[in-house]
């Protein structure tokens, strides 16, 4: 028969206690609620609980204080901390406070059932968390998306670790930005981290940028260089765009891997560093070792913890948090007052394709921070290459699409809905036109077939009504 566990559940909020309660009477263990951290300890104190699960923001203590009071008095009590604040900082400091799992809300059911069924295992094998604390974290990593929220446990799993990492992911996709996180919690965070682009410098000065050369050992090395190896020792390395690296490089990387030593160019005397490798590529790097391009055996010594960043495009969900993001940031670095994406303007570029990747969403706000005429950035405002993708729509699909809204709004009772279509179908036309013309008035009427105090007119309606 299945050992039945006691789970201490708390949280201040009843509905979010009484799924949870439902999930583990399902699961068949035994609960017990409580709203705050107060009468957790007290339950703690009184019962024999084998795993709590806990919500950070309540009134009284959080749920870290309360981490911090069963690290203290019950160190090997797992503990699973839930939050609706699903940043990385949340994430690392959870871990790095000992919890044994990290929960974003909203969550999924069964996503919380693995993860209680495993530290519910953890508790007869002993398997205990990080507990060393790190407050810092300069690096703002922005999303909320579900592959984000892997990659914040990722990163928080790693955080006492110094294991060679190999980031995966399209330009832009934020693969320096991660390894500097992974850098910035990790046991070297006061050490450099030094990176090196295999695609940005000649392929003949790769190793002396990697090792370093002695003075005179060819010709331009009119002095010692110590190269990024050392430049990194006891810190972080970070290998970008590794799939562009030399074999005969690639060989003399393995060698220092393994050995924990090199050859500065030019020099008999062995250097021995201590760092700690972060790589990262855009390519399939098994394709390159099919080729023989790539060395397997340094593709597995680098490829020990895979991390995965999702092009952008897989994430839509993140495109209005990153837009304001980059918004507000570009503001303040123009002193200008933060522009704002209407609704359409954001529906559009959650559409967009984004083969730049985070980059270049993060120019386009650049570009709509400068160029934009208005405080609302509306669609017309949009750079030509978002809209050129956003009117390959196909027919049937926008019928249908209106087709389900109309039906919906039939079965809710409306009855303007001939007029609220019109509306809208007028505004669409007046995007299009004004889109197709880059913004030009007396253009875009000529197309509409109207006059221009017409459609100054109706713009200025679709203005109040925005209000
Ligand atoms: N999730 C994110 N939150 C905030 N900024 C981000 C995020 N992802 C990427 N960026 C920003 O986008 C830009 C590109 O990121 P980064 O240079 O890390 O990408 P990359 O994958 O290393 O690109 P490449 O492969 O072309 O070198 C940077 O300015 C970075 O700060």
């Amino acid at each position: 028969m299945k050992k039945q566990f006691h789970i201490l559940l708390v949280d201040d909020d009843n509905s979010i206690r009484f799924v949870l309660n439902e999930l583990i009477l399902d699961l068949g263990h035994q609960v017990t609620q409580v709203s705050c951290a107060e009468e957790a300890i007290e339950k703690l104190n009184q019962l024999t609980i084998d795993l709590v699960i806990s919500d950070v923001r309540m009134s009284g203590k959080s749920g870290i204080e309360l981490l911090e009071f069963c690290q203290q008095n019950f160190p090997d009590l797992p503990l699973i901390i839930m939050t609706a604040h699903s940043d990385l900082d949340s994430a690392v400091s959870a871990y790095q406070k000992g919890a044994y799992e990290y929960l974003p809300k909203p969550f999924d059911l069964d996503e919380v059932v693995t993860i209680i069924e495993k530290a519910l295992q953890s508790t007869q094998t002993n398997d205990s968390p990080p507990t060393q604390v790190d407050e810092n974290n300069p690096f703002l990593i922005i999303g909320e998306s579900p592959a984000m929220q892997d990659l914040y446990r990722a990163i928080g799993r790693l955080s006492n670790s110094h294991v060679t990492v190999l980031i995966h992911g399209e330009s832009g996709t934020g693969k320096e930005l991660v390894a500097k996180a992974l850098h910035q919690h990790s046991p070297r965070k006061n050490a450099p981290f030094i990176a090196l682009n295999m695609a940005a410098i000649p392929k003949d000065l790769i190793e002396s940028e990697l090792f370093g050369h002695e003075k005179g050992s060819f010709t331009g090395a009119s002095n010692r260089y110590f190269g990024r190896f050392e430049q990194a020792d006891n810190g972080t390395l970070f290998l970008d765009e590794i799939g562009d690296m030399p074999l005969e490089t690639q060989t003399r990387l393995l060698r220092v891997l393994s050995e924990g030593a090199f050859y500065r160019i030019g020099s008999t005397q062995p250097t021995s560093v201590n760092v700690r490798i972060v790589a990262a590529t855009h390519q399939d790097l098994l394709k390159k070792v099919e080729l023989g391009e790539f060395r397997e055996d340094l593709y597995h010594r680098l490829n020990v913890i895979p991390l995965r960043l999702p092009p952008l495009r897989k994430r839509p969900d993140d495109i209005p948090l990153l837009a304001k993001y980059f918004l507000q940031q570009i503001a303040k670095e123009i002193n200008e007052p933060q522009k704002q994406l209407n609704p359409e303007s954001i529906a559009i570029m959650q559409r967009y394709q984004w083969p730049g990747n985070v980059r270049q969403l993060e120019n386009v706000c650049r570009w709509l921070s400068v160029m934009a005429n208005s405080q609302q950035i509306f669609p017309q405002d949009l750079p030509p290459e978002l809209i050129s993708q956003h009117q390959q729509v196909e027919p049937e699909q926008w019928s249908q699409m209106l087709s389900n809204q109309i039906i919906n709004g039939y079965q809710k009772g409306e009855t303007q809905i001939l007029l609220k279509i019109q509306q809208k179908i007028e505004k669409i036309l007046i995007e299009s036109a004004l889109i197709i013309t880059q913004g030009k008035k007396v253009e875009a009427s000529k197309i509409l077939g109207w006059g221009r105090n017409t459609l100054s007119r109706k713009l200025k309606e679709l203005a109040n009504a925005k209000k």
